[in-house]
């Protein structure tokens, strides 16, 4: 049940605060960005950007990376075998219950992944903030990770730069050599990117073609969060949830220009 004070509002105000379920359309929570795109196609890039434009603003990034399900003993001899461009080798679940804790406005504690031993590192990534930018190759996975989001955004780079990228990042600092990175994308990267995150790419809000690099696609990114942060502020300030997860709306400056009544 929503309570208004008996104030009169402008129909387009009522219109801006509730959807037709009577919700309130400002949202106060967290702003949860979910940014998906191939293996190296910049994702972890425009995230980086963002938070450097985003200035004064406390935005923070989870990587789905962390999530990976650390091997066994026995699939860590054999992990050339392993297939990590499937959803089924990420704890999904337990990123979902992560984003649903920062939608309650909870600190979160994330595990760490070492992409040398694939295993968990005694570190956690502590996470919080205004904004979160959720980046990994299957954040638009399931319905409900992508109903968590606020805004959806896609990394679109061409696949021979992904995977030249690939080799660059993979030899150099997730210690592969040249010969595995090759085989690992042929094996699994290309046929897991074709099965899983391509046809994902129709979920996304806005399409970044060639990542960090497209400064206009930033440009006007950013100016779509600083939209959607003003109304989370304005959300924040307006609304009060009472235990019994009713909205109350309070202190709202109005314009008196053509007004209508509403009777409580
Ligand atoms: N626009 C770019 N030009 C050149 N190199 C880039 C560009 N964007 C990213 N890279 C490099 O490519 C690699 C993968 O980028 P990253 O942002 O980590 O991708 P992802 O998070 O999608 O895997 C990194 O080594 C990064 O420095
Ligand atoms: O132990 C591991 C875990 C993952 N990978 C590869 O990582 C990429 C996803 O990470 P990006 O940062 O988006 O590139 C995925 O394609 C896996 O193949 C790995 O090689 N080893």
């Amino acid at each position: 049940m929503t309570s208004l004070p008996n104030q009169n509002y402008l129909p387009s105000q009522l219109e801006m605060m509730f959807n037709k379920e009577t919700k309130p359309f400002v949202k106060p929570e967290t702003l949860l960005i979910g940014v998906c795109g191939g293996s190296a196609s910049g994702k972890t890039s425009v995230c980086r950007e963002i938070i450097k434009q985003l200035k004064g603003k406390k935005v923070d990034i989870i990587a789905q990376d962390w999530f990976y399900k650390p091997l066994t003993e026995e699939q860590r001899k054999d992990c050339g075998n392993y297939n990590f461009d499937s959803p089924l080798a990420i704890d999904l679940d337990l990123l979902t219950e992560k984003l649903r804790e920062l939608k309650q406005g909870k600190v979160i504690q994330c595990p760490d992944y070492d992409f040398v031993t694939h295993s968990r590192t005694k570190k956690t990534h502590q996470v919080s903030g205004d904004v979160i930018l959720i980046e990994g190759i299957f954040t638009f996975e399931t319905k409900e990770l992508r109903d968590l989001y606020d805004m959806k955004i896609f990394v679109d780079v061409d696949s021979d730069i992904r995977l030249s990228r690939r080799i660059l990042r993979d030899t150099s600092e997730r210690g592969r050599t040249l010969k595995g990175v090759i085989e690992q994308y042929l094996r699994f990267v290309k046929p897991g990117f074709e099965s899983f995150v391509v046809p994902k790419r129709k979920f996304a809000d806005v399409i970044i073609l060639r990542g960090a690099s497209n400064k206009v696609a930033i440009d006007l990114l950013l100016e779509r969060i600083k939209v959607e942060l003003r109304n989370h502020e304005i959300g924040k300030k307006q609304l009060k949830f009472n235990s019994k997860s009713t909205y109350t709306l309070e202190n709202l400056t109005i314009p008196t220009f053509k007004k209508v009544s509403i009777k409580n």
